[in-house]
């Protein structure tokens, strides 16, 4: 089932979007470019899906990062310390290649006035993600989103990840992973902060 979504990119709204026509024939001169002819069997309804899975690959231009942390509840009383979402599996697409980079994200803040639902930053993480990106675009994003909309006392963000355009072309280094870290608020200004998420992660990984 295709995604309902608005037809107004949220990230380049004043960018005329194609007719599904357009993007169909875009697909059929790729398929000829690969080497391979867009009229045989296999490939005749090749264009119709790719243009199909980009409305879902691609539905994060669509969406407000801020509408993902629309359920939120009041503080547990004296809770200070931080939430941690380990492991949230994400894919994404490089903007230099339109490959797919993809592994974990985990992510955590400290509250102030109020908690959020827990899988509204699973849910963060995936509109971010599901837009082309650079992995160190994609890690800031998510840390500055969330620090924004929960006012925390701070969010720290790690991602590690394999980027295909690495492994399967170009340079072809299959297995490399990349790590990026984003802080904020305490977690920028006191390192003890940084250290704790860190072995956080790690006790979760054992
Ligand atoms: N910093 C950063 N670089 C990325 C990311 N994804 C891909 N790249 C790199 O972007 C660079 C693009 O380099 P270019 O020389 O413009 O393009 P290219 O000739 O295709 O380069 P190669 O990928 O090395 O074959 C490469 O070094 C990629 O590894 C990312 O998320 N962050
Ligand atoms: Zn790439």
């Amino acid at each position: 089932m295709e995604e309902r979504q608005k037809a107004i990119s949220v990230i380049a709204p004043a960018v005329k979007r194609p007719t599904r026509e357009e993007a169909e024939a875009a697909v059929e001169v790729l398929i000829r470019w690969a080497g391979d002819n867009p009229e045989r069997e296999g490939l005749r309804e090749t264009p119709q899906r790719v243009a199909r899975a980009y409305l879902d690959i691609f539905s994060g231009n669509f969406k407000s990062p801020a509408d993902d942390l629309d359920a939120t509840f009041p503080k547990e009383a004296d809770y200070g310390e931080i939430v941690l979402i380990s492991d949230i599996q994400f894919y994404s697409h490089c903007e230099h290649h339109l490959v797919p980079f993809f592994g974990k994200a985990h992510v955590g803040y400290i509250p102030s006035e109020k908690i959020l639902g827990l899988s509204r930053i699973a849910k963060l993480v995936r509109t971010f993600a599901h837009r082309l990106q650079t992995q160190e675009r994609l890690t800031a994003e998510i840390a500055e989103e969330l620090q924004k909309g929960m006012n925390a006392k701070g969010v720290a963000v790690i991602m590690e990840a394999e980027h295909l355009c690495m492994s399967m072309r170009g340079i072809r280094q299959p297995g490399t992973q990349t790590l990026t870290a984003h802080f904020t608020g305490v977690f920028k200004d006191e390192p003890i902060r940084q250290s704790q998420f860190i072995s956080l992660i790690r006790q979760n990984e054992k």
